[in-house]
């Protein structure tokens, strides 16, 4: 008897989506077990994920952003060495660190990229694949588009790790799509184990994380963030009532890989541990009491002459002072922070692994439009890049089926691989898959209420 080959897809078209996120403090000493604050931004990548019929044995990878379209052989891959049982990891493991083996195995399947770039993010792509799924995994397409800047100190490569850890458990089925009525506890587990696998890719793209920026990029809005112990889950606490803080977003267009930031101040360390010592207690401190300010009762970003308000300026401008000290700033952070302080508009500092990338600048409360716009025309003369976003949004959403009526008369449009390609630029991404469009469900928040998602 002949075998009829199957053309139906076992599970529809789907998108998943996270965000972007800023540190407001304590980036690079986070690293170094101290304490950080951080929060999403409205800025996202989405994936699509587009199962092919059961005869179809390949996987393909369209990052067009980095220039990446690959396609392997499912049967090729080394499943051997990742399903052995002295390797095996499930979806419900909590990883601290990558397995030298299993990255070992994936060397030949990674050989035709030529850049650190490409090459970490297909390697994220294949341990995740390889770890959460088995050798009879169906075939599928995993196209990305993105509005996050890459490498621009704003947690790219975080966003795409959580896209790629909940889209691979949502194909294996060990995730639920969010739905109405779904118990508290159970999106909290859901969370947490899209945020392990998130870390695990983190871990390929970045070496050393400290795993901050996938945290808030799975449950979104604002988070304190402390790992003072490896071995053990970080500390986290979920900052419900974030405020909504006045803000300037400045990239440089400086390109520079978080990795070797992370690094050259792991070497810094070294060769200054008493000094360097004392500079990232001192960044704790900041962080530590940032917190604070933010989350007590009274204070007000947008109010006149608050005290409290006024610290939190000053601890911004110690905060970039101590990251300088550390050696990673550039001399186009120093220019956005120079014309921020002649414009007197409030404090400024690096943001993410800095080297180049972004700045913020939070805003005094009486900063009149006049000046706001000479600046913003400065900066935007000395080649500066401003990003209209705003922070505490939502974490990982999905989009199940990727199907979406865009009240045009043209009902139900599906989103194929060559139509989420097809979109130019941000703009027309958004416009397509944006996440303030219809379509969209989300795992809400990090509840601290509901249990620690992180112990
Ligand atoms: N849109 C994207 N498509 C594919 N890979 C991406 C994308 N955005 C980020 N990445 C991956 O993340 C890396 C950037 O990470 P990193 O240097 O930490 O910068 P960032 O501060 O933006 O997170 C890229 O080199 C790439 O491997
Ligand atoms: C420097 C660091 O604190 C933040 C890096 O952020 P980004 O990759 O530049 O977005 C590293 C980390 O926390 O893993």
């Amino acid at each position: 008897m002949r075998h009829r080959k199957s053309t139906v897809s076992q599970l529809p078209p789907f998108l998943v989506s996270a965000p972007a996120k800023l540190i407001v403090f304590g980036e690079h000493a986070v690293v170094h077990k101290k304490a950080s604050i951080a929060a999403a931004l409205s800025l996202r990548s989405y994936l699509l994920v587009t199962p092919l019929p059961k005869h179809i044995r390949t996987i393909t990878l369209k990052f067009p952003d980095i220039g990446i379209d690959q396609t392997w052989n499912i049967d090729d891959l080394p499943w051997d060495i990742f399903q052995r049982t002295d390797k095996k990891q499930f979806y419900f493991n909590s990883i601290q660190q990558l397995d030298s083996d299993l990255e070992e195995a994936l060397e030949p399947h990674l050989f035709m990229f030529r850049d650190d770039k490409t090459k970490k993010a297909a390697k994220a792509f294949l341990y995740l694949y390889l770890s959460l799924g088995d050798k009879h995994s169906c075939g599928a397409v995993y196209s990305l588009r993105s509005t996050i800047p890459i490498g621009a100190g704003l947690g790219s490569s975080a966003s795409v790790s959580v896209c790629l850890s909940t889209a691979l458990q949502l194909q294996m089925g060990t995730l639920a799509t969010p739905f109405n009525g779904m118990k508290p506890h159970e999106t909290q587990l859901q969370l947490k184990r899209i945020n392990n696998w998130a870390f695990v890719g983190e871990m390929c793209i970045h070496n050393f994380p400290s795993g901050v920026d996938n945290t808030v990029a799975t449950g979104g809005k604002a988070v304190y963030f402390k790992r003072p112990n490896y071995q053990k889950p970080p500390q986290v606490k979920f900052l419900k009532n974030f405020p909504e803080l006045p803000l300037l977003l400045v990239n440089t267009r400086q390109s520079r890989a978080t990795s070797k930031l992370v690094a050259s101040v792991s070497k810094l360390i070294e060769s200054h541990e008493v000094i360097a010592g004392h500079l990232l207690d001192a960044i704790d401190k900041v962080s530590e009491e940032a917190n604070e300010i933010i989350t007590s009762e009274d204070f007000s970003p947008t109010q006149n002459n608050n005290p409290e308000f006024k610290r939190l300026l000053e601890l911004v401008r110690i905060n970039h002072g101590l990251l300088v000290s550390l050696g990673v700033s550039h001399p186009k952070l120093e220019r956005i922070r120079e014309l921020t302080d002649i414009y007197d508009v409030g404090a400024t500092k690096l943001t993410g692994a800095g080297g180049g990338g972004c700045s913020f600048t939070l805003l005094k409360p009486n900063v009149k439009p006049a000046q706001m716009e000479a600046l913003e025309a400065r900066l935007a003369e000395e080649g500066f890049e401003k990003y209209e976003t705003t922070l505490g949004g939502h974490g990982v959403g999905v989009m199940w089926p990727a199907v979406r009526n865009f009240g045009d008369g043209r009902g139900d449009v599906e989103i194929t691989t060559e139509l989420h390609l097809s979109a130019k630029g941000f703009g027309e991404v958004e416009a397509l898959v944006g996440s303030t469009g219809p379509g969209w469900r989300y795992w809400s928040e990090w509840d601290p209420d509901v249990l620690n998602p992180l112990s």
